[in-house]
C-alpha cells in the first residue's frame, strides 16, 4: 500500500491503467471535478476521458461492462455501501479533495417566496440549513440526482432555489443568494475486481 499526502493507494498504482473514469454528472458536479483531479494525478498525459452518468449506479454498471476503467464516488453518498460490498468491484484507493464551492442559487429575476422549494442532491442536504439566508425558510426539499440536476430544476422553475456548485450555477445561469463554501470530502475509487492486480 502506498501512502502519499491526500492519497490512500491500495491498487491504483499497480492496478489497471486509469484511462476512462466514470462518475456522477451531468457537467458541473463535484464528482466531475474529483474525476478531473484523479486524472491529473493518476491518468496519462493528454485530455482527460471522463464519462458522466446520471447516477453513481449507472457509472458502476459501465465499470462492470468495461466502458470505464475506474469509478470515483463521494464518501458522503449514502449508497456507496453497495460498491464496497459488490464482489465484482474492487476498492483501489481514495483521495482527499475539496468540492467546488456550494451555495444556494436562484434564477435571476425569479421571485423567491419566503418559504421556498429547494432542490438538492441528498448528500449535501444539511448545507441547506447552514447556508439559507435568514429571510427564507424551507417549504419543501426536492431531491435531485446530482448537484447539476438540482441547478437544472431551479433553472426550469420546478423549484425556487437549488443547493449547487459554482460550476453548475454558472452553467445554468443561476446566481448565489447565500454565502458559499467547499466541502472537505474523501473520494473512493473502484475498479473491476478481476482485472485489478
Ligand atoms: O452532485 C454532486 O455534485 C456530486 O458529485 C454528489 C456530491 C454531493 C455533495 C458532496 C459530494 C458529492
Amino acid at each position: 500500500m502506498i501512502q502519499e499526502p491526500g492519497w490512500i493507494d491500495t491498487a491504483l498504482s499497480d492496478g489497471p491503467a486509469v484511462d476512462r473514469i466514470g462518475t456522477l454528472g451531468p457537467a458541473g458536479t463535484s464528482s466531475e471535478q474529483a474525476a478531473l483531479y484523479l486524472w491529473a494525478d493518476r491518468g496519462p498525459a493528454g485530455p482527460p476521458t471522463i464519462h458522466l452518468y446520471n447516477t453513481y449506479e449507472t457509472a458502476g454498471q459501465a465499470l462492470r461492462e468495461r466502458t470505464v476503467s475506474h469509478v470515483v464516488i463521494a464518501n458522503a453518498y449514502a449508497g456507496i455501501h453497495s460498491f464496497y460490498m459488490d464482489p465484482s468491484l474492487r476498492f483501489v484507493g481514495a483521495f482527499l479533495f475539496d468540492t467546488p464551492h456550494y451555495g444556494i442559487a436562484a434564477s435571476p429575476g425569479h421571485r423567491i417566496p419566503r418559504r421556498a422549494r429547494i432542490a438538492t442532491h441528498p448528500a449535501p442536504v444539511a448545507l441547506v440549513d447552514e447556508l439559507l439566508p435568514a429571510d427564507y425558510s424551507v417549504a419543501e426539499i426536492l431531491y435531485a440526482t446530482s448537484t447539476s440536476a438540482a441547478a437544472d430544476q431551479a433553472r426550469r422553475g420546478e423549484t425556487d432555489l437549488a443547493l449547487t456548485t459554482q460550476p453548475a450555477a454558472k452553467a445554468h445561469a443561476l446566481e448565489f443568494i447565500s454565502r458559499t463554501r467547499p466541502i472537505r470530502m474523501l473520494w473512493s475509487v473502484f475498479a473491476l475486481a478481476d482485472t485489478s492486480a
